[in-house]
């Protein structure tokens, strides 16, 4: 393959390197669309919503007008309530893809099609509902937001309601900023939803800010609140939330004190839990088994055994959480015959243990040296209980049997594990082994850790200090290096921004800029906007085309958005359904060469179903000829522009591609490094040496053949 350097020597002196104009046009008789689409036949414009918006599209969007005054247009007709067909043509690097893409955000950021789809709000309504309801939540969300219209107040709670069930809380977010975007303010009911929506997503930034704008708070808003402070770690502010929640005369539930309880836990506050427990009584929740439960392992993580041994106790209502709770408490505390005595009650008393019961029981047993009697239990778990051992019961038996130095048995109870490929199994015998100091082992449990989970930097420090608990310098070092090497120590990424001579440096996760909590609120709320604004109809392009995965089409600077990639387009019916292409109003196809059902894709999905189809591909192929089927649509098109690069080698227009290697198929896939865009002088001038170089190859290739 004749290398880029030789074909520069090759084809010109006055070669330059990688050009960052822009692409430009030919010559062109510009032409607007506008001024054409209002002298047509009136007979089109029968529905004046449809006119406007169908006009602005192609009046008032200036990056489409920009790629007009770059090409040529061949031919034009108006608009037609039917379909449209729109070809954009040239050599690679003219700005197809580009030209594809901008069109496709603006037909649907401005919603035309959908207005005159939707111009009943009732019938958007329904349909809304109707996704919903048949668990199409993602399509109904895209369907509202390409609309941008408002819809009932019932229909965005039903949207906000499967979102948060579903745990699609993107979706949730989406909806919220549709709102924001079509101007509509929603009731206090619907805030709440919408709190609850981000404190489940873990943003209890905006959820503090909806709740902060509720007019009137209730006991859920001030649940969701308090629940979700304490979930992310944030007990304090959680437990604040609830006393000012107490002044304000509201009443606590069982959820709330799900949540105190659990706060008071993890802080190991007893005084606030004992409080807390005494204003349960008051509000008469007694036989709760999931806030007795909290309870419970409140006053056994505040180290009180006695009082939690009494919350069970009383508790009339008891099953396997409750159960698994005391057996959980007693275990934190190595309390290993309590563990196993109340294990043994729970059974007799008909309560059938599940895997947190395992885990607690097993790591008892670890705690207590009972080998034999961990095993017991181990076996009895699929025997008796139909429990099938995780990774963590795994690792709870290796650990058992290392402490007993028993390490041949923990490394065999390893190989017979059916789910070998979990980190936390190598990682119990790498801790295991290093107690006892079995260097073998310990190379053998690392090698294995850490093909699994190569970036542990807890467990690299493990195994350097099991080589130094055994005096093996060398290898502490080694282990140093390692990590060093592939960056499990490493110096955070960042990114930087300059204001007003200020640097500011964001790292990853980092929130230690003092405006961190505003800055990432306002990305978040730009990131769903502009998905929302720059939401895809549909982009389709070839599976042909794998130069940057197949989910995206990435223009030659690097834009990207998301497609379908299909080995044909009569796929996309098959693949997707009928239902789905009937939601679609515009689709856009890129790489059209590669596909050879491009004709009758295109005048069904125009003539017959009314789409707009808008089509980017090559004209032609490295040779000059029609590539594929891109010039058949052209007596389909509603209009077809031509665009043009710049010349890689003298910066004149470009109109055709050049191939740099000498490959002889028609389809090849590559970017600059196989193509270039040439001029006609540079298009002669370098195929003709093209042409010879392959000769020279061919004939090369020829006769190593004969003389082999
Ligand atoms: N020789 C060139 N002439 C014009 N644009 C080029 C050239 N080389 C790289 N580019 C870049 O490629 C972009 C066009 O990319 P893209 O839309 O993917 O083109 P296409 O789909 O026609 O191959 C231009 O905006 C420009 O930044
Ligand atoms: C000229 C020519 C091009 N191709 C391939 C190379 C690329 O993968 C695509 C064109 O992509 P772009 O977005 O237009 O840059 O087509 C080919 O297979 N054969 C050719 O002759």
């Amino acid at each position: 393959m004749p290398t880029i350097s030789r074909m520069r020597s090759l084809l010109t002196p006055t070669f330059s390197s990688f050009s960052s104009h822009l692409p430009e046009a030919a010559p062109l008789a510009l032409f607007s669309f506008a001024s054409k689409s209002l002298s047509c036949n009136p007979t089109t414009f029968r529905n004046p919503c449809f006119v406007t918006l169908k006009s602005a599209i192609f009046s008032s969007k200036s990056s489409f007008l920009s790629i007009q005054n770059r090409g040529v247009h061949m031919e034009v007709a108006p608009p037609s309530s039917a379909g449209e067909i729109h070809v954009i043509i040239g050599p690679m690097f003219a700005g197809k893809t580009t030209a594809l893409l901008r069109r496709i955000q603006s037909e649907s950021s401005n919603g035309s099609f959908q207005v005159e789809l939707y111009k009943s709000h009732r019938q958007l309504d329904k349909t809304l509902k109707g996704l919903c309801i048949s668990g199409r939540l993602r399509e109904a969300v895209g369907l509202l937001c390409t609309t941008g219209l408002r819809v009932e107040p019932g229909t965005y709670a039903l949207l906000l309601q499967e979102s948060i069930f579903r745990k699609e809380y993107q979706q949730g977010r989406r909806i919220h900023a549709q709102m924001v975007v079509v101007g509509y303010d929603p009731s206090e009911y619907l805030k709440t939803k919408l709190l609850i929506l981000y404190v489940k997503l873990g943003d209890l930034g905006t959820a503090h800010v909806l709740f902060n704008e509720l007019l009137k708070t209730s006991l859920v808003s001030w649940n969701a609140m308090i629940a979700g402070y304490v979930q992310r770690g944030l007990e304090e502010v959680g437990l604040n939330l609830y006393y000012k929640m107490r002044q304000t005369g509201f009443v606590p539930d069982q959820f709330t004190f799900a949540s105190v309880f659990r706060a008071c836990a993890t802080l190991a506050t007893i005084e606030h839990g004992k409080q807390a427990h005494g204003v349960m009584i008051k509000c008469q929740i007694r036989e709760n088994v999931v806030v007795n439960s909290a309870l419970m392992d409140m006053y056994f993580k505040c180290s009180s055994l006695s009082d939690g041994h009494q919350v069970f106790d009383k508790s009339l209502n008891r099953n396997v959480i409750t159960w698994t709770a005391l057996i959980s408490g007693y275990g934190q505390h190595g309390k290993v015959v309590e563990v196993l005595e109340s294990f043994h009650r729970m059974k007799h008393e008909g309560f059938k243990p599940n895997y947190v019961t395992f885990l607690a029981v097993l790591s008892a047993c670890s705690h207590g040296g009972l080998v034999d009697e961990g095993r017991a239990y181990f076996s009895s778990m699929s025997r008796d209980y139909g429990i099938q051992p995780r990774g963590q019961h795994y690792a709870a038996m290796i650990d058992l049997l290392g402490r007993a130095g028993r390490l041949q048995e923990a490394y065999e109870f390893v190989l017979n594990a059916p789910c070998k490929e979990h980190s936390v199994i190598w990682g119990a015998l790498l801790g295991a082994c290093r107690i006892h100091g079995d260097m073998d082992l310990v190379k053998l449990a690392a090698k294995n850790f850490f093909e699994l989970e190569p970036e542990n930097p807890g467990k690299y420090v493990v195994l350097s200090n099991a080589y130094a608990t055994s005096g093996l310098w060398d290898n502490v070092a080694e282990v140093r290096a390692v990590m060093r090497k592939s960056g499990v120590i490493k110096e955070p990424g960042y990114s930087m921004i300059e204001i007003q001579n200020g640097a500011h440096f964001f790292f990853k996760g980092d929130k230690s800029h003092k405006q961190s909590q505003d800055i990432y609120k306002m990305v978040r709320e730009m990131t769903c906007i502009l998905k929302d604004a720059g939401y895809v109809p549909d982009l389709i392009k070839s599976n042909k085309d794998t130069r940057y995965g197949l989910d995206s089409i990435v223009t030659h600077d690097g834009v990207k958005l998301p497609c379908w990639a299909l080995p044909d387009l009569s796929s996309f019916r098959q693949k997707f359904g009928l239902d789905a292409y009937n939601q679609l109003d515009v689709i856009g196809i890129d790489e059209a060469q590669f596909f050879e059902d491009l004709y009758d894709f295109c005048r069904e999905a125009a003539d017959h179903d009314g789409k707009t189809v808008i089509v980017a591909g090559l004209d032609g192929d490295y040779l000059r000829r029609s590539f594929g089927s891109v010039l058949d649509i052209i007596p389909l098109a509603d209009s077809v522009t031509k665009l043009t690069a710049r010349c890689e080698l003298c910066q004149n227009r470009a109109f055709f591609t050049l191939r740099k290697t000498e490959e002889i198929q028609t389809e090849l896939i590559g970017g600059a490094d196989v193509y270039m865009p040439v001029c006609r002088q540079h298009y002669v001038s370098g195929q003709v040496v093209m042409e010879a170089a392959r000769s020279v190859l061919e004939s090369q290739k020829v006769q190593c053949v004969s003389n082999a």
